[in-house]
């Protein structure tokens, strides 16, 4: 994975407001004693034209609190705003519109429809929702991420790196508030996750874009204005101006100083300086 950031005038401008915040937001999945807390009171304001990373050992709650911030999941407790929208409390519907409308998504299954070449996958939300792209604007992501000679191409014609740089594009298609970013470089080599994660820092740089990464990795952290550390539900920490080695020391406290994670003891309680153990995979205990 990526370990080098390049050198990069981060943050062009002082932050110029709040994309998205969070007060005393809660997230507990199941109920009685199978009860996990996921988010603990967590409080938290993402600034506007900043490039942020979240961090944390896996299970600390970085995906579940990505998505209570762009609406995708609903919160046990607090509040949660976009810009001045307090989305606590919209119904389904409303969320819906307000996620396809201001808020742009990337995965690290980069979800490109494959029948659609990439101009088509770009312009796919905005198609969906009957929005006419900004020529203007479309035609500045495309050339900022070197796509305009891979427009008539499928997503199978096309490198993992090039495929992430459509999804890129597809998530600055709309110019969204903010743009969350899950793990966008864990399927890509590091030369293609380099690329990806220099094209997000110039999607804030440049186009005055505002990114919330979650990531595992200290060199992609590295790239960020500002690293938030959660542990066990909770931030626990953060960096202005990471670098990958002052990330990855700082992860080290998470695992004892050794390097490898400190396991859950037998007795399946999370003792202090222990990681909790997440669900595992494909079999979460919905609540
Ligand atoms: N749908 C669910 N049902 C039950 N528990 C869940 C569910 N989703 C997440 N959890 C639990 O909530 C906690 C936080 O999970 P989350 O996925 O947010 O962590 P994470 O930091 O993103 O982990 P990773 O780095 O492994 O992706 C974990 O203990 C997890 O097991």
């Amino acid at each position: 994975m990526p370990t080098a950031a390049p050198e990069h005038a981060r943050g062009h401008a002082e932050a110029d407001g709040i994309a998205a915040r969070a007060r005393g937001l809660t997230k507990a999945y199941g109920s009685g004693e199978t009860t996990v807390l996921a988010l603990d009171a967590v409080d938290v304001d993402i600034a506007r034209g900043r490039f942020t990373a979240v961090m944390g050992p896996s299970g600390s709650g970085k995906s579940t609190l990505m998505h209570c911030l762009a609406g995708l999941d609903t919160v046990s407790a607090g509040q949660v705003w976009l810009g001045d929208t307090e989305i606590t409390g919209l119904k389904e519907r409303e969320l819906t519109r307000l996620r396809r409308d201001r808020i742009g998504f990337m995965f690290q299954s980069f979800n490109l429809i494959p029948t659609l070449n990439a101009a088509e996958n770009i312009t796919l939300p905005m198609d969906i929702a009957g929005q006419k792209p900004d020529q203007k604007w479309l035609d500045e992501v495309i050339d900022t991420l070197g796509l305009r000679a891979r427009l008539r191409h499928r997503p199978s014609q096309l490198s993992g790196g090039q495929q992430q740089r459509v999804a890129c594009a597809r998530a600055l298609a709309s110019r969204p508030e903010l743009i969350f970013a899950d793990e966008p470089t864990g399927n890509l080599d590091s030369r293609a996750g380099l690329e990806v994660l220099g094209f997000l820092r110039q999607a804030v740089d440049n186009l005055g874009q505002t990114v919330v990464m979650v990531t595992h990795d200290p060199g992609a952290a590295g790239h960020s204005d500002l690293v938030l550390f959660l542990a066990d539900g909770r931030i626990v920490d953060e960096m202005q101006r990471p670098t990958a080695e002052a990330v990855l020391e700082r992860m080290r406290l998470f695992t004892g100083g050794t390097g490898t994670p400190v396991q859950v003891r037998p007795d399946g309680d999370a003792h202090p300086g222990t990681i909790p153990e997440k669900s595992p995979e494909g079999s979460p205990d919905k609540d």
